[in-house]
């Protein structure tokens, strides 16, 4: 079945980062509730920052120092709040896709040694599986002509390219490395392609 999206809702959310408009979309391909969270106008206009945040309950919401993604949503935010202008997506594709419980059982596999792609591996799934057509159809759904993408994630700018969006640029989201998450950077750059500069004693 061809993806599509329908734009529902749009309402007005004043945030500590200035007011945003979020867009509830729903699709003909599940029952989740992806959105995109925009500030300012972005219609027609080119070099549009976005950032495409995969939603991370224990992160995002209750502050998990496991991973960056709480820190990054906020670091995003901050981002399009100075520029005045820009788009937040949040996709509803928990734990790089595989869901809550998985991520939950990948931690436990992590905590007797795993790292969080042979983890993702062990549970019978790939390291990511995400999928942002959803992202693209929303940012042409809201007109925009090209985008600077926020990532460390060589691998977004990809498949968002191939999905016909034009990235003109990456804002990079340095995220502070510390004992709860070196772990976890430390694989994102050594084995998933990150952006992410190690810290000096994590280079030896
Ligand atoms: N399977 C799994 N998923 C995780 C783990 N830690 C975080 N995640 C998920 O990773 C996703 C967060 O990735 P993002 O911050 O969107 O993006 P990224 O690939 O890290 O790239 P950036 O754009 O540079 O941040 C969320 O869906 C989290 O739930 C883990 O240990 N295992
Ligand atoms: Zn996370």
């Amino acid at each position: 079945m061809k993806p599509q999206i329908k734009n529902l809702v749009q309402t007005r959310i004043p945030t500590r980062y200035g007011e945003f408009v979020l867009h509830y979309y729903s699709n003909n391909i599940d029952t989740k509730e992806h959105v995109a969270f925009v500030k300012g106008s972005i219609a027609n206009q080119s070099r549009i920052p976005v950032r495409i945040h995969s939603e991370c309950f224990t992160g995002d919401v209750l502050g998990s120092r496991r991973c960056d993604c709480g820190e990054q949503l906020d670091k995003a935010l901050q981002i399009i709040s100075n520029a005045g202008q820009g788009v937040l997506i949040y996709l509803r594709q928990e734990g790089r896709g595989i869901g809550l419980l998985k991520k939950l059982q990948a931690y436990n596999l992590q905590d007797q040694g795993m790292d969080t792609v042979d983890a993702n591996i062990h549970l019978g799934h790939l390291d990511d599986e995400r999928d942002y057509t959803f992202a693209a159809l929303m940012l042409q759904d809201l007109g925009v002509d090209s985008i600077q993408l926020i990532t460390n994630n060589p691998r977004k700018i990809d498949a968002l390219t191939q999905l016909g969006i034009k990235v003109e640029d990456r804002i990079p989201i340095e995220s502070v490395f510390h004992n709860d998450n070196r772990a976890y950077l430390t694989t994102k750059v050594e084995k998933m392609s990150h952006l992410l500069t190690l810290p000096n004693e994590d280079k030896n």
